[in-house]
């Protein structure tokens, strides 16, 4: 797989099987820097696994990778955040029992106020309240700070998880299929914001099915089958290509990927 000038993100020989199936046999892959990256592939060929290794929530039988030129696997998944790499989850990790603005606060790298003087504790409370909330303005979701977070609908519950996720102003984010579950009303605004977050200098790294979404919004598409990474490039070419196609309708994947190579050629 080619080479970046300045990757983000640089995995090598990673490795994952659970009880003889093969999840995850990725040899190499770089992460283009600033850039919107979607991890596409059928059913099943690994993505969320590999989500989940490069993030610490599970352990590969082998393998190495590094973030802004340092190794971070074997770190547990706080550290992986702490040094600016976060994520989402399939479904969303947001807690129902705690208001939206507490649900932020959880995502603060400040959470340790025990360790500080009571003083420094309520000046950084209220500074990382104001951020908070200035994200959620942000996010439509400023007039829901103080309610439950099990009052919003899937698709504000998407919108909190990636709110909550730049609290701690990562460079990498990652997001698991950030379009599931989302209606149509809220599509555009998520879409928006995974361009905003480029825009603010973050590099994303999302897992979509949505063929469509990932033309709108992706600047790179790295293709998984079977574990593996079978085709990387720009949109346009990836997505047309025999392989890639293959690779969908062999796993009798319900996609929208031969509709959209029609609608690309017409
Ligand atoms: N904890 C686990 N135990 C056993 N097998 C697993 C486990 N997690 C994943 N697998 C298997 O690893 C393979 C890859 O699964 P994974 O969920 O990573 O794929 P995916 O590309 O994210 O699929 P989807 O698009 O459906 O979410 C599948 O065969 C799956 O059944």
């Amino acid at each position: 797989m080619p080479s970046k000038r300045d990757p983000i993100l640089v995995a090598d020989r990673v490795h994952r099987h659970f009880a003889g199936v093969t999840a995850v046999d990725v040899d190499h892959v770089e992460m283009p820097r600033g850039k919107i990256t979607a991890l596409i592939g059928p059913n099943g060929a690994g993505k969320t696994t590999f989500f989940n290794l490069l993030t610490g929530f599970d352990k590969p039988q082998t393998g190495a990778w590094s973030f802004e030129g340092k190794p971070i696997a074997g770190l547990a998944p706080w550290q992986v955040a702490r040094r600016g790499m976060v994520r989402t989850f399939q479904l969303t990790k947001v807690l129902g029992r705690l208001t939206v603005l507490e649900n932020m606060l959880l995502g603060s790298k400040n959470q340790r106020g025990e360790r500080l003087l009571p003083f420094f504790w309520r000046k950084q409370e209220r500074s990382d309240s104001a951020r908070a909330l200035e994200i959620l303005e942000r996010f439509k979701l400023g007039a829901k700070a103080h309610d439950y977070a099990a009052s919003l609908s899937g698709g504000q519950r998407k919108l909190l998880e990636m709110a909550r996720a730049i609290m701690n102003e990562p460079s990498l984010v990652m997001l698991d299929e950030p379009m599931a579950g989302v209606n149509p009303a809220l599509t555009q605004s998520l879409l928006h914001h995974i361009k905003d977050l480029k825009n603010q200098g973050m590099t994303v790294l999302f897992v979509e099915h949505d063929m469509h979404m990932v033309r709108y919004v992706a600047d790179w598409v790295i293709v998984m089958a079977e574990g593996r990474i079978i085709a990387e490039g720009v949109p346009g070419e990836v997505l047309s290509s025999t392989a890639v196609v293959d690779a969908y309708l062999g796993a009798h994947h319900d996609t929208d990927l031969r509709e959209l190579v029609r609608e690309m050629e017409a």
